[in-house]
């Protein structure tokens, strides 16, 4: 993944900084970072963790996005699947720190900047053709819905398959994209679609687990 180490699984903990409401409240961080042990340690306890990264409630979108994901990028172009997942409970910021509500903000999240760092790859590129395309699904109470359809809610329904190689999703919409702007124009598109309500920890809750797709074919051009 980056700097700290190889194996293909790595883990990154980001603290977001307490909101409005809960300064409101009186809430108060319990965890001491130490970010150059990529450590926390619980405050009233001797607990500490580790983990591959730990980003203190300062750190912005641009760093975070540069220092754990950037590098993985160049994978896809050496034929490896990347996977970025964010786990966390409800409020503790996935959708920020991905970007999948994406408007076209200056402090975007991870899916946008990655999107544009792969566009920037394919333009400096002359040996390959790429042919790039994108789909994006969301699995909201155990049915999984076709964000990219552009059809009413209820006909974006598909099914999950499996054949002997792999998962797959039968009439999943891959569409086609020619740059950056374009592929965010359907994750845009796509995030209106998504189910949310508010939480008891979040006012914006996105109430399910959004996936979002980037598929890359590349042909070295004497090949044809
Ligand atoms: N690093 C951060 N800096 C500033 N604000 C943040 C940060 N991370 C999250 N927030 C804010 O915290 C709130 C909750 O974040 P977010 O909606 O991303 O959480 P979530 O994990 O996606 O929640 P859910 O699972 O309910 O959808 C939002 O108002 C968001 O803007």
């Amino acid at each position: 993944m980056a700097e700290s180490d190889n194996t293909s699984v790595q883990v990154a903990l980001r603290i977001r900084p307490l909101i409005d409401n809960e300064i409101s409240k009186g809430f108060q961080n319990i965890l001491e970072v130490f970010p150059e042990l990529n450590q926390v340690k619980i405050k009233s306890s001797d607990k500490a963790f580790s983990y591959n990264y730990v980003f203190d409630t300062n750190i912005d979108q641009g760093l975070f996005y540069q220092k754990c994901v950037q590098d993985m990028i160049q994978n896809l172009f050496k034929g490896y699947n990347v996977t970025i997942l964010a786990y966390g409970q409800t409020g503790s910021g996935k959708t920020h720190s991905m970007g999948t509500a994406y408007s076209g903000q200056e402090n975007k999240g991870v899916i946008p900047r990655a999107v544009n760092d792969i566009f920037n790859f394919i333009k400096d590129n002359f040996t390959y053709d790429f042919t790039v395309s994108v789909s994006f699904m969301e699995l909201y109470q155990e049915v999984l819905y076709d964000l990219l359809a552009m059809k009413p809610r209820d006909q974006c329904v598909v099914e999950i398959r499996e054949d002997a190689k792999s998962i797959i999703i039968p009439g999943l919409t891959e569409q086609p994209v020619n740059s950056a702007s374009q592929a965010l124009e359907y994750l845009i598109k796509g995030s209106q679609g998504r189910a949310t309500s508010s939480t008891n920890m979040n006012a914006q809750s996105s109430r399910s687990h959004a996936i979002f797709t980037v598929n890359i074919s590349m042909q070295k051009k004497d090949n044809r």
